[in-house]
């Protein structure tokens, strides 16, 4: 008995030994390649091995490109605003985050919006419209987003006396996450001025991971026996659980309508409420919406407008005579200054702050231009490469926010950098207003001079971040 086991051990031993010898010459293969792509039905690729940081985002990458990945669904990528719009609305139902997104993503994610489909979406999305209306803004305006303006002026306003380099990029991060913290959450992180809290870096470390895993064939075995990666995805959830438990403890503030207690008074058909593992899913979910997105636009923002010095002086203009005496705009204010609002579109066009988007087909289809999508094929799309196409775009590679102020407006396929359809980025006119706000009352008092051009360069990740932030001198206007 005892010899048998110790033979059925051996043989154990022999086929674990083999499984990890075969894992590892695939992994030596393939490991050059950022997806190990094999480029099928191309005819616009110029090698067989992209990289999904230059050629998948070039222009170049045309519509109808395949490319195989090793123990992986297919993409097949669509850059023409007619599959764009197939695909997003007309056979919505068809395209779905299925078990391809939340499998690289659940362990941080949850349950959350970006992480469902179906009822689970549709419950979450009604839900978490109720706090994006127009009042709410007006009302955000007044009070949270003053509120921290007044805090980052007062941060930039130091620097400015002390003459030293200033990472924009890092301080609109900052800033955003305690302006977003306190509309959601209705927490005071105070990173603007105490620091990021420590669960900011693993949050940005679970979430390059997570891009990670789309582009690598063995993320499923090298994430798991990535020791910090784990304690990181656990600090991020338990950050999650921690405001969730702190609000049950304190209660809900009077009058007090954000994200997290409309969450917390939804109930489910049978009557109980969510988990705190599902709220914990909620704020987790948002945080990743509403930081990252705003706080990378508005750097690629200051990053178009030192290449481009008339837009810059177009901006000042159109802030002195709009604002006069004031230092900080009204919302009535920010709608009425055009100019800056094409200035803020005109950026995401260029650098869309969620630069691919992909979806799984449930089952086989063909698209309006008879492309063949077979089931389980991944159907991707790149705003990034769209945005520079000069089929839907006149003078692609110039910064012309002209072109938002009169003529043919792009639909929401020809310019995607929002997402289209039913899943439209439900934080688009928060991201706008907050967006043009924080621009204009920065650049209503400071001037913004990049030291390094050349050191200026995107980072791969789920949106766009700037690989070594934005380093700038800051002078004030007088
Ligand atoms: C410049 C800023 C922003 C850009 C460019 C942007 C872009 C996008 C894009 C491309 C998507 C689709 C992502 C996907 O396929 O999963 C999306 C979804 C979403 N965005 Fe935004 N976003 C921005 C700001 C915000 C803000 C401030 C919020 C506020 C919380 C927000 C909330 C959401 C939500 C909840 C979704 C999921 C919608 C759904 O799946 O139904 N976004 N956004």
């Amino acid at each position: 008995m005892t010899n048998n086991w110790r033979e059925k051990m051996k043989d154990y031993y022999f086929i674990g030994a083999a499984a990890v010898g075969v894992a590892s010459a695939l992994y030596w293969y393939y490991k050059d390649d950022a997806i190990g792509v094999t480029a099928k039905v191309d005819k616009s690729v110029k090698r067989s091995t992209p990289r999904i940081t230059e050629e998948l985002l070039s222009p170049e990458f045309e519509n109808a490109t395949t490319i195989s990945i090793p123990f992986s669904e297919p993409y097949i990528f669509i850059n023409d605003p007619e599959s764009v719009e197939y695909v997003t609305s007309t056979n919505f139902d068809n395209y779905v985050k299925g078990k391809f997104t939340k499998s690289r993503m659940t362990d941080v994610l949850g349950n959350g919006i970006f992480n469902t489909d179906g009822h689970d979406w549709y419950v979450q999305r009604k839900l978490s419209s109720k706090v994006f209306t127009n009042k709410n803004f007006k009302t955000n305006i007044d009070t949270v987003f003053t509120d921290n303006i007044n805090i980052l002026l007062k941060v930039l306003n130091d620097h400015a006396s002390e003459a030293k380099l200033i990472d924009m990029h890092n301080i609109f991060h900052r800033y955003f996450m305690d302006s977003f913290g306190k509309i959601a959450y209705g927490i005071d992180l105070q990173s603007l001025e105490k620091g990021s809290a420590a669960f900011v870096s693993s949050f940005d470390r679970a979430q390059n991971a997570m891009a990670d895993r789309f582009t690598s064939a063995f993320w499923f075995i090298t994430d798991k026996f990535d020791f910090k990666l784990q304690r990181d995805i656990k600090l991020v959830r338990s950050f999650g659980h921690k405001v969730v438990e702190d609000r049950k403890k304190n209660g809900t503030p009077s009058n007090n309508h954000d994200l997290l207690s409309l969450f917390m008074e939804y109930r489910h058909d049978d009557g109980t409420s969510l988990t705190n593992e599902e709220l914990a899913d909620h704020v987790i979910n948002f945080i990743l919406a509403g930081r990252d997105t705003t706080a990378q636009a508005l750097s690629w923002c200051l990053f178009c407008l030192h290449q481009n010095p008339k837009v810059k002086e177009q901006v000042f203009k159109e802030i002195d005579e709009t604002l006069g005496e004031e230092l900080i705009p009204k919302y009535e204010q920010i709608k009425k200054m055009r100019y800056i609002n094409a200035v803020f579109k005109e950026t995401l066009r260029l650098y869309p702050s969620v630069p691919r988007e992909g979806k799984s087909a449930l089952n086989d289809d063909v698209l309006p231009n008879g492309t063949k999508i077979p089931r389980g094929a991944i159907v991707a799309w790149l705003p990034y490469a769209m945005g520079r196409s000069d089929k839907i775009w006149k003078s692609p590679e110039q910064f012309l926010p002209e072109r938002w102020l009169s003529g043919k407006q792009p639909t929401q396929y020809e310019f995607p950098s929002f997402n289209c359809g039913p899943r439209i980025c439900l934080g688009k006119s928060l991201a706008e207003i907050q967006g043009v706000f924080t621009l204009v009352s920065i650049l209503c008092q400071f001037d913004f001079n990049i030291e390094n051009t050349a050191s200026v360069t995107m980072k791969q990740s789920l949106s766009l971040p700037m690989k070594y932030g934005l380093q700038c001198s800051i002078t004030r206007r007088n």
